[in-house]
């Protein structure tokens, strides 16, 4: 498959094929180690010319595909001490090194050098030394294609090939040791634990066998009770442990049936257990890859989850078990059915109805029986049960709040935390307090202005968004997929126009206490003041995702955009909403300036559905580029969160920030952020693709359009749209060196990713197709907007996207790399402009 039409192995390979086939296969050692030439980087002696001196390293001829000999152990000693200047076993653009390293070739055997330069290849090739490394090779043949692919097709293809499968997880005999490892468990009792539900003794009886089995494992099996009390959840705080998920009986090699747990895929990093809504997208992400089966797992395993321990849990840790999160069972299971294999059609719609029995025993048990439905509005709440302090948060999470009643009572937090946990002291306060951060936690966002000290009470926009969406969904599916043939789990026939009919109802009590004609948005609903709040969140787009605003509501919902729009993406709410930061008021994670991978999802499918996909399109296009950038610039990383105005995910935030912590190549990325770059892909043209491959700036790729929409905005909202996108503009400033905005783009080789982009259309087709507008002139003010930087080495130049020539470089020069053509150059972007 990765063989290209001359039986070599295609340059940009999965590693697992790139380093066992070809000429870097373990046989032909002949390619690889025989060499009698310097193959190690930068060096003139190593171990394996037996002492001879090579001559001088000459250069290879430019603009043909090189390839390097290496040594993979000394050349990865190398680059690390030159280049990891901040010890931390990556290559960032915070590292001082000089960026530029010397290969031998492999054509000249070694003799014959080029030099690497810049950030991103010199942290490509630590990354493919690390990979070469782990299947065994000690040398290796390296295209230089692999070293500087575009950045887009690279970060696709280790989400594909690497990422998905870093992050798959399976609770049985081989997959127990990982899934029960818990970064987040503080308590004194780290053992291996596993708790099986009360009625499934078949599964017991085989963990039991396993903990036998693997007696190192040390591993606890443990039944849960019947009633899973919020009381009996406390109890167990100090002895967590994995929840049991679905399993297959199959037969062993023996021929004697066994048990396969059902994989399904974590978030990642201290979040090893399989979570609610994170599944979700991550099932998003993994369709889009090809990998159905596993997202039908997740799909399995959310009904099991609902039969055995009443809900979709947060996630299967035993301390999230009397909380849920966000629902999405219905599209979830539509989807998925969508792509099953139509030959078993009969099958397929089995399977459907079995997970929508289950999200309808969810709909009408979990979001429409109280205390999360409130009475009064008919609308739905995050407010789950609970006790006590949540066990999983940083050991340090409330102390801020608890502190005021340790004094109180005359005692050191810990020694409060544990008297109020265990009901020796009472504080109805606290109480309070702990419930509604339960809801916020249930919810998905924690933690948020929006919802501090009042999340219980409130009828938020996203779950009655969702829960539209389910009504819709179970309607359409009993109408268009299952001849109208549809029971509950209790046998009661369902009927397409009564869950019809839950939904218009469900539209008009929105439209009736979430809508904000004058603000052109939805706010949630605070059901115990009986008043609509202020914080304006991003989540007024999943309106448009569930499909339950009208046309009219979803135009001035673009209206607002502006309001949540800035560089790198849409911020969660507004600065406005979120208010001053101060030190006894600390930013939130969930609040601005941050920017979650479901929420530009959601706006993103929200404006397709609206038949805005330029919209769309431009959003995807902002947060690829925040993630495209942060994967360049800092050695191929996939992080969490991000600070979506400042552009970067090293952020002082609650808990730090997930998928940073690794060693020479990420194995992971983090599950929605990998899913949010495969999907986001969909919603991009070739042409906006190619801009993100180099890295383009959107505020100068989409400053037309974005001037053409402000036109349609009154003269204050104007006003306010041009201070936040100056705003986002001052922040970005603020982190580059010497203040340059423009270093904040980064540099890449252009060439490289105009030599591999396939079929390229012309740039007259590109600027004729750009998001679907048709005027391809070119607004003197772009030209001034793109001096290209020349003065940091670091700081990038914007090519030209469109297919011009790039700049010659003198041949006389031969010492000079291609790529310092681009520190020279004076070209411009062009920047499409779009109609008046
Ligand atoms: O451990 C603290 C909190 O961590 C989780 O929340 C965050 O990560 C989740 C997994 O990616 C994500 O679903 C959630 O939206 C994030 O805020 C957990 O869900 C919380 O319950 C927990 O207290």
């Amino acid at each position: 498959m990765f063989e290209n039409r001359r039986g070599s192995i295609e340059p940009t390979a999965p590693a697992s094929t790139y380093y066992t086939t070809g000429r870097n296969s373990p046989r032909n050692r002949a390619s690889t180690n025989t060499r009698s030439g310097s193959i190690s980087a930068g060096r003139r002696h190593n171990g394996l010319n037996n002492g001879t001196i090579p001559r001088r390293a000459s250069y290879e001829d430019k603009g043909k595909h090189r390839r390097f000999l290496i040594d993979v152990e000394s050349t990865l000693a190398h680059i690390l001490e030159q280049e990891d200047t901040d010890g931390d076993f990556q290559i960032t653009i915070n590292d001082l090194g000089p960026k530029t390293l010397s290969l031998g070739t492999a054509d000249s055997g070694g003799y014959k050098r080029f030099q690497i330069r810049g950030n991103y290849m010199l942290s490509n090739l630590l990354q493919e030394l690390a990979m070469a490394k782990d299947f065994g090779r000690k040398y290796v043949v390296l295209d230089e294609d692999r070293l500087n692919e575009n950045p887009v097709n690279r970060l696709s293809r280790m989400i594909h090939h690497i990422f998905w499968n870093g992050l798959t997880r399976c609770i049985d005999g081989d997959g127990l040791e990982v899934i029960c490892s818990d970064p987040k468990n503080r308590s004194n009792d780290v053992a291996p634990r596993i708790y099986v539900p009360y009625d499934e003794h078949e599964i017991y009886d085989y963990y039991q066998n396993v903990a036998k089995e693997k007696s190192h494992l040390n591993l606890d099996v443990q039944y849960l009770p019947k009633d899973i009390t919020p009381e009996y959840v406390k109890s167990i705080n100090d002895k967590p442990g994995i929840l049991a998920l679905a399993m297959n009986k199959v037969k062993d090699k023996n021929g004697n049936t066994t048990f396969k747990g059902v994989p399904f895929v974590v978030p990642g990093g201290r979040f090893n257990e399989m979570y609610g809504w994170d599944s979700y997208f991550e099932s998003l992400g993994l369709m889009a890859d090809g990998y159905i089966d596993l997202a039908r797992g997740m799909a399995e395993n959310f009904a099991y989850e609902i039969k055995h321990y009443g809900k979709i849990l947060n996630a299967n840790r035993s301390y999230y078990l009397s909380r849920s999160q966000p629902p999405f069972l219905t599209d979830l299971a539509i989807k998925i059915y969508e792509k099953l294999n139509p030959a078993t059609e009969e099958e397929n719609k089995a399977w459907l109805r079995e997970i929508l029995k289950s999200a309808i025993k969810e709909y009408h048990t979990v979001w429409m029986s109280e205390p999360r439905l409130d009475k009064k509005t008919m609308l739905s709440r995050y407010r789950p049960e609970g006790l006590g302090i949540p066990p999983e948060t940083e050991a340090s999470h409330f102390d801020h709040i608890i502190n005021k009643f340790a004094q109180k009572h005359g005692l050191t937090i810990p020694e409060f935390n544990e008297k109020y946990n265990d009901g020796v002291i009472k504080e109805p306060e606290l109480d309070e307090y702990f419930l509604h951060d339960r809801a916020v936690r249930e919810s998905g966002h924690d933690t948020t202005y929006r919802f501090e000290g009042v999340c219980a009470n409130l009828a938020t926009v996203d779950l009655n968004a969702l829960l539209y969406k389910y009504e819709t969904d179970i309607a359409d599916c009993i109408r268009d997929f299952l001849d109208d043939d549809l029971e509950d789990f209790d046998g009661n026939k369902q009927s397409a126009s009564e869950w019809s009919e839950r939904a218009s109802r469900r539209r008009e009590r929105v439209n009736k206490y979430l809508w904000n004609e004058e603000e052109n948005l939805y706010f949630d609903y605070d059901t115990v003041k009986e008043k609509m709040t202020t914080y304006e969140s991003a989540t007024a787009y999943w309106m448009m995702w569930a499909g339950c605003a009208s046309a009219d509501q979803a135009s001035r919902l673009a209206k607002s955009l502006y309001k949540f729009e800035v560089r790198g993406g849409l911020v969660s709410g507004t600065e406005r909403s979120r208010g001053h930061i101060t030190l006894d008021r600390p930013n939130r994670q969930w609040d601005f300036p941050f920017g979650w991978a479901p929420h530009q999802i959601m706006a993103w499918q929200g404006f397709e559905n609206y038949g805005m996909s330029d919209i769309a399109s431009r959003l995807a296009y902002r947060f690829l580029y925040t993630i495209t950038k942060s994967f360049v610039d800092f050695n191929g990383v996939v992080p969490e969160k991000f600070d979506v105005v400042n552009l970067s995910h090293q952020v002082q935030v609650e808990y730090g920030n997930v998928g940073v912590d690794f060693k020479f190549v990420p194995r992971e990325g983090f599950g929605w952020m990998n899913a949010s770059f495969q999907v986001g892909l969909t919603h991009l043209k070739v042409n906006a693709r190619r801009a993100l491959g180099t890295c383009t700036d959107p505020d100068l790729l989409f400053k037309k359009m974005l001037e053409y929409e402000n036109s349609k905005l009154s003269a204050s909202e104007q006003q306010e749209a041009m201070l936040r996108r100056r705003m986002s503009t001052i922040a970005a400033r603020r982190i580059t060196r010497g203040g340059d905005d423009r270093s904040v783009v980064t540099k890449i080789n252009t060439d490289d990713i105009m030599r591999q982009s396939v079929a390229v259309p012309k740039s007259s087709e590109i600027l004729d197709t750009f998001f679907s507008m048709a005027d391809d002139s070119f607004g003197n003010e772009d030209a001034k907007l793109v001096p290209i930087p020349n003065t940091d080495v670091d700081a990038l130049q914007v090519p030209s996207l469109f297919g011009e020539p790039l700049p010659e470089i003198s041949t006389t020069e031969s010492e000079k790399d291609p790529q310092d053509a681009y520190t020279e150059s004076t070209e411009t972007l062009q920047v499409p402009s779009f109609p008046k």
